[in-house]
């Protein structure tokens, strides 16, 4: 997948603002960033489901704005919001759904997949919320995708059912499939992901590998312990071996308290995308001013990681 200049402008207001990125064949990649950031955007104008304003655009090899039939087919779409049927049973849906494409997978093994199996000849409407969101991945895989879109895959998902989808996500991958996740759940990309993006305002503040966005400054350890008075402690090193060390040595024993802490994934992002509001933050308006005001965008400036 190959995107360079990507723009999406509603309104006069750009909702993608010039995004640059490749994605390889048989990797996982997570685009992440808060709210608004343009995720669903992108990722709509890849699924050829949405224009765009400018750029040039290949997945799978072609431009999603001329995918013909052939292409769809090789792709699986698990949008954000389900428009599957209600009125239909899982197990009906899913085969309506398979006909559609030429090498489907087994109906049975799909339910499985997704952990339906108790609910196969139940209709969809009568579904918890995170069973519909089920036989939305369902849906998404029973065509046996080349490329996989997961938009926000395991929101309202209990905790056993998340898992369960991981387990799914890396049996796919194990297959080759091309997976492009948008997620909230920052373990969740730590999990999966091989590679991240962090986009906010329309644009990629970050790409790298799971273990390296944000840099190395960004994920420094920091050795948190109590002295003997019960003061607590933290410094930041890229030797927490010998920090700790040489506490144990000063404290003639056991620390008391003792943590190596590492930053995770969500530290690392909030840290990217808290840097990049400073960025282009602006003064507040004086109170009680009722005009919005859009905030100016910097000069061509990469935001601070
Ligand atoms: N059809 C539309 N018309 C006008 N503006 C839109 C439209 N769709 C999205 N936007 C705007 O574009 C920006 C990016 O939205 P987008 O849905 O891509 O964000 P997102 O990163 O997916 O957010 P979320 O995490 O909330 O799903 C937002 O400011 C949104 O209001």
């Amino acid at each position: 997948m190959r995107i360079r200049g990507l723009r999406k402008v509603y309104g006069g207001i750009a909702a993608v603002d010039g995004i640059d990125l490749d994605i390889r064949r048989g990797e996982t990649f997570a685009l992440l960033g808060p709210n608004g950031a343009g995720k669903s955007t992108t990722v709509e104008i890849l699924e050829g489901y949405r224009s765009r304003t400018a750029g040039e655009v290949e997945v799978l090899g072609v431009d999603p704005a001329r995918g013909g039939r052939d292409w769809k087919s090789r792709i699986g779409i698990v949008l954000q919001t389900g428009g599957e049927t209600g009125l239909l049973t899982v197990r009906e849906v899913l085969h309506h759904f398979a006909g559609l494409y030429p090498n489907p997978r087994r109906i049975d093994d799909v339910i499985a997949a997704v952990g339906l199996e108790a609910k196969a000849n139940v209709r969809v409407a009568k579904l918890s919320g995170g069973q519909q969101r089920r036989v939305d991945v369902a849906l998404g895989i029973v065509g046996r995708p080349e490329l996989l879109f997961l938009d926000e895959p395991t929101t309202g998902f209990d905790p056993e059912a998340r898992q369960q989808f991981w387990e799914l996500i890396r049996s796919l991958k194990a297959e080759g499939t091309t997976i492009l996740l948008t997620t909230h759940y920052l373990d969740e990309a730590a999990r999966l992901a091989d590679r991240a993006g962090v986009i906010a305002g329309g644009r990629l503040l970050d790409v790298g590998g799971i273990q390296e966005i944000g840099g190395a400054e960004a994920r420094v350890p920091v050795v948190r312990w109590n002295d003997a008075e019960g003061r607590p402690h933290e410094v930041r090193t890229h030797e927490p071996g010998r920090v700790v060390a040489s506490i144990v040595s000063a404290l003639g024993g056991e620390p008391r308290a003792l943590e190596v802490i590492r930053p995770t994934l969500e530290d690392v992002y909030l840290g990217l995308v808290r840097g990049a509001e400073a960025a282009t933050a602006t003064p507040d308006p004086p109170s009680g001013t009722a005009i919005a005001t859009p905030a100016p965008t910097p000069d061509a400036e990469e935001p601070a990681a």
